[in-house]
């Protein structure tokens, strides 16, 4: 098997292929035992288990290659020694394609209580019912592995922007020791993946700092983490240009957290292959749709009337089969269709977004595919 070919020839069954670069922006491919992942990605965030209100089929359908699962979550409930009990992540949700799991620092620290953090590691009180947890850099990487995740990330200190100096400084240079204990309690497996996350703020000389403290410990992939935490688009625009340059050209990077469609247009011009954000599912939820013309949102009562569909020329037919005023009064009268027929309207505009972007860097024509997204989006007409 494989597995057993790995083991002989110590060979590493997650590897990442870079296709083609169009400026800085770069069509990939990342092999795992459980299929491949094209990219650039968008990654559908399944926070315990579930995209909300979406089948497992469905969200491949829409064209994701790889879902986002979050420790934090998870560990609280069911428990991650209950779901490897179960068969691991896989099994416990028929989702058979690769799965990347975030390490649970950040969650922590925006939803946990009574969060103490020291240079062991975090502990707090679920945000569920109280009880007490310790996450540590090697009980992460346990608690990804117990999980059966094909992609795992190092636990980081993610700080909110703005900050001051010396509080990036710390929180880069934590998250750089940690790296370091969890790459050694990764163990070199081969059947999955380590990201590193680089840190440093909004500040240059940090983020350089950071990307060469990964690279000398050495991982599978590069997030850069601390971003979308706030700070405006062309902060994150400014770091993201300063420092995939520092990244290995042969590793994917990754873009935590990011973003609405124009950020991640601006995140594959500025060399991010990867990215997951909650904004498509959460949106679709509250009633906004994301289409090639932009965002509409559908409780306005504007479209109490308009028998219009959403989007005649989409080639998802949930864009072509209802009305504008039926999408409108489902979501007024909060039925769950509406969730549902939003989040796969949503999730499949964002693979449209990144598959065309995968075909225009194949084809040398990226300047012209941005022009022309950012054009249909500000037509508007909608
Ligand atoms: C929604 N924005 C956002 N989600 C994030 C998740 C993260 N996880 C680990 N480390 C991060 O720095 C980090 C930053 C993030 N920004």
């Amino acid at each position: 098997t494989g597995a057993q070919l790995a083991r002989t020839a110590r060979m590493k069954l997650v590897n990442f292929s870079l296709l083609a670069t169009d400026g800085m922006a770069r069509r990939g491919r990342i092999d795992t035992p459980r299929g491949e992942i094209n990219t650039p990605a968008f990654m559908p965030v399944g926070t315990a288990g579930t995209v909300k209100a979406m089948y497992p089929e469905q969200v491949r359908e829409t064209g994701a290659d790889i879902l986002l699962g979050n420790t934090y979550h998870l560990m609280l409930r069911p428990g991650a020694e209950r779901v490897a009990s179960l068969g691991g992540l896989h099994d416990f949700m028929d989702w058979q394609r690769p799965i990347l799991t975030d390490s649970g620092g950040f969650q922590v620290m925006s939803l946990a209580k009574l969060r103490k953090l020291t240079e062991k590691g975090v502990t707090f009180k679920s945000h569920i019912d109280g009880s007490s947890y310790e996450l540590t850099p090697e009980r992460s990487i346990e608690i990804q592995t117990l999980l059966d995740s094909d992609i795992i990330m190092q636990l980081d200190e993610c700080i909110s922007l703005p900050a001051e100096r010396k509080e990036m400084e710390r929180a880069m240079e934590l998250s750089i020791r940690w790296a370091d204990r969890s790459k050694t309690a990764f163990n070199n497996q081969l059947n999955r993946a380590l990201f590193g996350i680089v840190q440093g703020g909004d500040d240059a000389e940090l983020r350089a700092r950071s990307a060469a403290g990964l690279k000398s410990i050495g991982f599978d992939g590069y997030a850069v983490g601390g971003l979308a935490v706030g700070e405006p688009q062309e902060v994150m625009f400014r770091v993201l240009s300063e420092v995939t340059p520092e990244l290995p050209q042969d590793r994917p990077r990754y873009l935590m957290g990011v973003g609405k469609p124009d950020d991640i247009l601006g995140g594959i011009e500025r060399g991010i292959d990867m990215f997951d954000c909650v904004h498509p599912t959460r949106a679709g939820r509250h009633g906004h749709a994301y289409t090639r013309f932009g965002v509409i949102n559908l409780k306005n009562a504007r479209h109490r009337d308009d028998h219009r569909p959403l989007d005649e020329a989409s080639p998802n037919p949930n864009c072509r089969r209802w009305s504008r005023a039926y999408l409108h009064h489902l979501v007024k009268a909060e039925e769950i269709l509406g969730a549902m027929v939003l989040s796969q309207i949503n999730l499949a505009y964002y693979q449209e977004l990144t598959s065309g972007a995968r075909a225009a860097i194949e084809a040398g024509r990226m300047t012209d595919f941005a022009a022309e997204t950012r054009a249909a989006w500000a037509a508007g007409d909608i």
